[in-house]
């Protein structure tokens, strides 16, 4: 049986804490691939300096372009209305009922799932793989056992490295003119600066 791993966000923009995750997910869970989901149109989030879908898209693919295990899925960007997960992943289990899933998070997404739509949904059709996020590691275990218990699902820790990187800081550095090499693949920092998609407002 296939295990699939999913990745999804909002990337603006992608970065090394994302990378880094799925790559820590894909390595240490012996997932076959991790499929990078840009969520088009979220309901719970702004999409800061209004970046369009099509630039977080060419970002995603510039990060991931020559990494065999992960691949970019189209599946929330052509879905009318708000992104959600739960309908992301009726989709896969569709199209492919035999394969297993895991959706990839940090931590602060697993504080967040009860205000998801359809929690329970999507804790049947998929194994969690959370990572920490500079967080309290006895306050996520607390998590993690407080929704298995409540929601009888799978969710497993992820040993990834603690990154302190996130789109927020990202953003706001470029709008400061501070770099942001090394946060970015170099091919996304290039493509920021290319198209000045987070600069001084
Ligand atoms: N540095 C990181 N370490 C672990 N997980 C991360 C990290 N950055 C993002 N993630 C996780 O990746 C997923 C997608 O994140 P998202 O695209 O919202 O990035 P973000 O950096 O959190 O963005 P923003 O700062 O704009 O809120 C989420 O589950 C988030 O928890
Ligand atoms: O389905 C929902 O209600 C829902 C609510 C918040 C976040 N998500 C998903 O969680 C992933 C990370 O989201 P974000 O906001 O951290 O970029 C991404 O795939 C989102 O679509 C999903």
């Amino acid at each position: 049986m296939k295990k699939i791993g999913i990745l999804g966000g909002t990337f603006n923009p992608i970065h090394h804490g994302h990378l880094i995750l799925g790559q820590t997910a894909l390595e240490d869970f012996g997932l076959d691939k991790v499929l990078i989901i840009p969520t088009k149109n979220p309901a719970y989030k702004k999409i800061s300096r209004n970046v369009e879908i099509e630039d977080r898209v060419n970002m995603v693919k510039l990060a991931i372009a020559s990494h065999p295990g992960f691949e970019f899925s189209d599946i929330e960007l052509y879905r009318e209305g708000y992104t959600y997960t739960v309908d992301t992943l009726r989709k896969l289990t569709q199209m492919h009922p035999d394969a297993e899933y895991y959706f990839i998070m940090g931590a602060d997404s697993l504080y967040q799932i009860e205000s998801w739509k359809d929690t329970e949904q999507i804790l049947s059709m998929a194994t969690i793989l959370v990572a920490s996020r500079n967080d309290s590691r006895s306050a996520l275990d607390a998590q993690i056992e407080y929704i298995q218990d409540k929601y009888q699902c799978s969710i497993c820790h992820l040993d990834s490295p603690d990154l302190e990187i996130s789109s927020n800081e990202i953003r706001k550095r470029a709008a400061r003119g501070q770099s942001i090499r090394y946060f970015v693949p170099e091919e996304v920092r290039l493509y920021i600066e290319r198209n000045d998609l987070y600069g001084t407002e």
